[in-house]
């Protein structure tokens, strides 16, 4: 199923951006944005999102003025912004969005489509158990592999002593981290590097996505944990804090330069990998034509695995999950966006050569899971489909936000 086909599940109204947050419970008057104190959990639903909103629109205007070399409107945002808390108000709003009581936090989505993956680093011992959520790596009472300075798991496991060693635990990179005990945090099973613009504590490394050094630097800076490359990249509520069409893009683009190599060849798998891929087998959609642009090339979407045997006589084996990127967007971005749709958004992944595995949308959020194959973009330039996305309206109407999403085409300059 392509991300276009999940509406949102409440009636279609023109929705706004800044409906863009889970609904928050209390409504008790909030101190003002700069004493906001992150204890107290009375910030309003409705100052919550006047918060992220205001912090949205300075920055986008800030970026604008940056653009245009004004200086004296460069000083005088950067003073709104300092005014109204900064990024540090911003993130304690979004904190307080996360919360439970306004639906939760979104990386537990993630782990519920990654069931397949972590069940199978599980130590043997623990399969079948549901995964705790809410577990931090350091405070669950499952066994816990060392913490690093910033509480990351480590990726070493010795587990048992017979069989197979399991194999080694998920890198995660989650990149605009407010939190380091989100569901993530699967003792053994799962590895996490987070980074903010800015930290916000313990845990969450302060580094922009945008010049992280890249796993193959050959100074070796990008190794994380002694390895390069990462799994599964997150960006939660990330893309649209970018406050530029081509920035957003960029950033897209970038997350294809952090997978872990492990994952290429996949058709010729290690050992360490056999037992969970030979019963996989994924089904996939009829190709589709992209309307709203008009592009020739074909959207594939794959739908759910399916656990069917693979005994190597049927062709090369199926791709699983990884590596994988996990994108969530404010539900209005996509479905109430001039420039923007959901199946734009895939015709714009599928040229960075990733393939929809799932896709939902709640009254508030859109969520979708995408998996690296560079193959898949050579697939997508074969059969013609685009690679430049420019700004341009392809869903008129009155009500409508801007949210827009432009990619250049780097590989061809
Ligand atoms: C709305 S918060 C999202 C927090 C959390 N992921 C969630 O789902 O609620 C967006 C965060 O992304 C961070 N961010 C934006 N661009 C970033 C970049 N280039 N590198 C690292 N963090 C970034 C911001 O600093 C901010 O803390």
């Amino acid at each position: 199923m392509s991300s276009g086909s999940s509406k949102p599940r409440s009636k279609a109204k023109a929705k706004a951006l800044k409906a863009g947050r889970p609904p928050f419970l209390s409504t008790t008057t909030s101190k003002p944005a700069t004493a906001f104190n992150p204890e107290r959990r009375s910030l309003s639903a409705k100052r919550t999102r006047s918060l992220i909103r205001t912090h949205h629109v300075l920055q986008k205007r800030l970026a604008q003025a940056r653009a245009e070399k004004d200086a004296e409107q460069v000083r005088e945002l950067e003073a709104q912004l300092a005014a109204s808390g900064g990024l540090e108000t911003y993130q304690l709003a979004s904190t307080v969005g996360q919360s439970a009581e306004r639906g939760g936090d979104s990386s537990r989505v993630l782990v519920d489509w990654l069931r397949e993956e972590l069940e199978a680093r599980k130590p043997k011992r623990f399969r079948g158990h549901s995964f705790a959520f809410s577990a931090s790596s350091s405070s669950s009472s499952n066994p816990s592999p060392a913490n690093d300075e910033h509480g990351s798991s480590s990726t070493s496991v010795q587990v048992g002593g017979r069989g197979p060693p399991s194999p080694r635990p998920l890198r995660i990179l989650e990149v605009g981290a407010l939190s380091t005990t989100n569901a993530l945090n699967i003792p053994l099973v799962t590895s996490v590097r987070r980074i903010d613009l800015r930290s916000s504590g313990p845990g969450i490394e302060e580094a922009d996505f945008m010049t992280l050094p890249l796993p193959d630097s050959p100074d070796g800076k990008g190794e994380w944990h002694g390895e390069r490359g990462y799994d599964v990249i997150s960006l939660s509520l990330v893309l649209n804090y970018v406050p530029d069409a081509p920035g957003r893009g960029e950033m897209l683009r970038r997350t294809t330069m952090f997978f872990s190599r492990h994952h290429e060849n996949r058709d010729d798998l290690e050992d360490g990998d056999a037992d969970r891929d030979e019963d996989m087998q994924t089904e996939y959609e009829t190709p589709e034509q992209t309307e709203d642009d008009g592009t020739r090339a074909t959207i594939t979407t794959i739908k759910h695995p399916r656990v069917r045997a693979h005994d190597g006589r049927n062709g090369p084996r199926p791709p699983g999950l990884l590596p994988c990127l996990f994108l969530v967007l404010p539900a209005p971005t996509l479905h109430n966006s001039r420039y923007l749709t959901p199946d734009h958004l895939t015709a714009i992944l599928s040229s960075l050569g990733y393939i929809n595995l799932q896709a939902k949308t709640t009254r508030k959020l859109h969520y979708s899971l995408w998996r690296y194959d560079p193959r898949r973009r050579k697939e997508w330039v074969g059969q013609g489909g685009k690679t430049v996305f420019h700004k341009k309206e392809i869903n008129p109407g009155s009500g409508r936000n801007n949210f827009c999403i432009v990619l250049d085409d780097r590989e061809k300059e």
